[in-house]
């Protein structure tokens, strides 16, 4: 399909083949969810760990994508085991940062916050510290490698909390401690029902209390609830999935959730104060409907949230666990709901401004390699 002459309120037709040029920016991506297969067989290897379900990186690959695709939370978080397994020495996290950051500028990512759990890392005794003094130390090697190759990167990091686990305050204190070297903020994740956000409000009012971001996984396997208590009660600057947030949405009978054009949708509290406060969802399409968060990407409520106007990015969550990309994803929304370039310009100008450096730096990646690169596919 080519691009036709448009204005820039009319989306020129997206095309698979130039999705890779388009700048992307990543705010919801894990660590631990986005090794290479090769990788995982390699370092299991070289740490003995002998109980992963497969030995080739095939075979690895599909028991992954097959074992997230269970339709549970719970039963998706499972696979996170042997990853996680891995990833326990200061060299494998270098490397595996290191893999992360090269991976994510060949795809077109321009600004990445990478996320996952240090207290998941302390088993063959490295500190929180060492820990993410390793993976920052990765992503400023692979940074460096993807510039040399012409491909440059930004990448940060977020710390986040199991929230079935009771160290949040303390990762909470290990993210405003990194704060100037990398870290970027904090987030909570891990199975939700069960273990609302409230129980972890003195890490959120301690990043509160030093300026600090946060953003918390809410609105996925559980509803509304989760949502209002992330928002309302602990603060969160964005929410990771919020889904659910349509569950406070009422869409006049015969709407699609194709429709290029939503009217008469009615907004309950919540949806509206989301949505007033354009609080950024991290909407993450393939994770979405493996964790049974959605039926389908043709019943996803992204497009009836986008065209509502709320603030949505597309996020990759587990590029391991769903074999997928950013570009992917762009792809697969583009073929669900026709959106073009401008769609996609404007869903990556919302993640800058939704990441949590600073507003000059957000700026100047908008207008220095945003803007500019769609200009060149938008024509
Ligand atoms: O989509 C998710 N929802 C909740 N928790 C998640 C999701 N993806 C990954 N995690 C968990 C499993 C990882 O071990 C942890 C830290 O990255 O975060
Ligand atoms: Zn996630």
């Amino acid at each position: 399909m080519s691009a036709t002459p448009s204005s820039r309120n009319r989306p020129v037709a997206f095309d698979h083949a130039s999705v890779i040029l388009a700048p992307k920016v990543l705010l919801h991506d894990h660590l631990d969810g986005g090794l290479r297969p090769q990788t995982v067989l390699e370092l299991a290897r070289e740490s003995g760990y002998d109980e992963l379900p497969a030995d080739d990186v095939e075979g690895l690959a599909r028991w992954f994508r097959e074992s997230a695709d269970s339709g549970s939370l719970v039963r998706y978080l499972e696979t996170f085991t042997h990853t996680v397994a891995v990833m326990q020495t200061a060299p494998a996290l270098r490397r595996v940062a290191g893999e992360c950051a090269e991976d994510l500028a060949a795809d077109g990512v321009v600004y990445a916050e990478i996320r996952f759990a240090p207290e998941q890392h302390l088993t063959d005794g490295l500190s929180l510290d060492e820990v993410v003094e390793a993976v920052l130390e990765g992503f400023v090697e692979g940074a460096e490698a993807a510039a040399a190759v012409g491909k440059p990167i930004e990448v940060r990091c977020l710390v986040t909390a199991m929230r079935h686990a009771a160290r949040s305050r303390e990762i909470a204190e290990l993210a405003v401690r990194f704060r100037d070297r990398g870290v970027v903020g904090f987030d909570i994740a891990g199975a939700e029902a069960g273990h609302p956000p409230s129980r972890h409000l003195d890490a959120f009012e301690y990043m509160r209390a030093n300026n600090a971001p946060f953003t918390i996984h809410a609105g996925e396997a559980f509803g509304l609830p989760s949502i209002h208590e992330a928002i309302s009660f602990c603060g969160a600057d964005r929410l990771g999935h919020g889904v659910r947030v349509m569950d406070d949405i009422e869409l006049p009978s015969g709407t699609g959730a194709a429709d290029r054009v939503v009217t008469g949708a009615s907004l309950g509290r919540v949806a509206n104060y989301v949505r007033d406060k354009r609080i950024p969802l991290e909407m993450c399409p393939s994770s979405n409907v493996q964790t049974g968060a959605v039926a389908s990407i043709a019943e996803h409520p992204f497009n009836v949230l986008a065209r509502l106007r709320f603030r949505v990015t597309v996020n990759t969550d587990n590029r391991l666990m769903s074999d997928t990309t950013m570009s992917k994803e762009f792809g697969v929304l583009a073929d669900q709901f026709g959106y073009g370039w401008a769609d996609f310009e404007r869903f990556t100008v919302n993640a800058m401004k939704s990441a949590f450096i600073h507003f000059d730096e957000r700026l100047r990646l908008i207008d220095e390699v945003i803007k500019p690169g769609y200009a060149v596919l938008i024509g």
